[in-house]
């Protein structure tokens, strides 16, 4: 059994996984004559293999209890997935390095802070989308097309708050 505590979700701690998605840390350059700031290209979206597109959806989700019991990661090898709160809701992020196995001492746990979004990129295993106190909208852009795009690594995780 594996137990982690959450810590808070950098950039740099997430590299190696993805990037992090968040405006008040992001470059931007204004449009619409002014009255928008375009927060670009922010992370690389990854669609591979036959029939590849990109996919725009919303996820309602459930909130999760702490500790957070986990039985498994999971990986999409054919394309990045991107999840941003549309209401400031805080969640937790569990993930390990893409590969074929998962090494324990390699998983990291962060909790966000409600202004930030995460993109998996491809491979990158996760845990499922785990929002923390309430029901939460994410706008998750992901791949769709042919083929298995999901694979499950079952481990034992306990996930708390610092
Ligand atoms: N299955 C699905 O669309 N969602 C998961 O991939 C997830 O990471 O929440
Ligand atoms: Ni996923």
């Amino acid at each position: 059994m594996l137990t982690l505590k959450a810590e808070p979700l950098t950039a740099e701690a997430f590299a190696l996984f993805g990037d992090v998605l968040d405006a008040r840390t992001s470059a931007s350059f204004p449009i619409n004559a002014g009255r928008t700031q375009r927060h670009h290209d922010l992370a690389k979206v990854e669609t591979l293999g036959e029939n590849a597109h990109t996919l725009i959806n919303i996820f309602v989700s459930q909130p999760v209890t702490l500790p957070l019991e986990l039985t498994f990661l999971e990986r999409h090898p054919q394309g990045s997935q991107a999840f941003m709160p549309l209401h400031q809701e805080q969640f937790i992020v569990v993930v390990a390095p893409p590969g074929e196995h998962i090494n324990p001492d390699d998983v990291r746990a962060f909790v966000t802070d409600g202004r930030q979004g995460v993109n998996y990129r491809a491979g990158t295993w996760h845990a499922i989308q785990s929002v923390l106190e309430r029901e939460g909208e994410f706008l998750v852009v992901d791949r769709g097309g042919d083929g298995n795009n999901c694979d499950e690594f079952p481990l034992a995780i306990t996930v708390m708050l610092e």
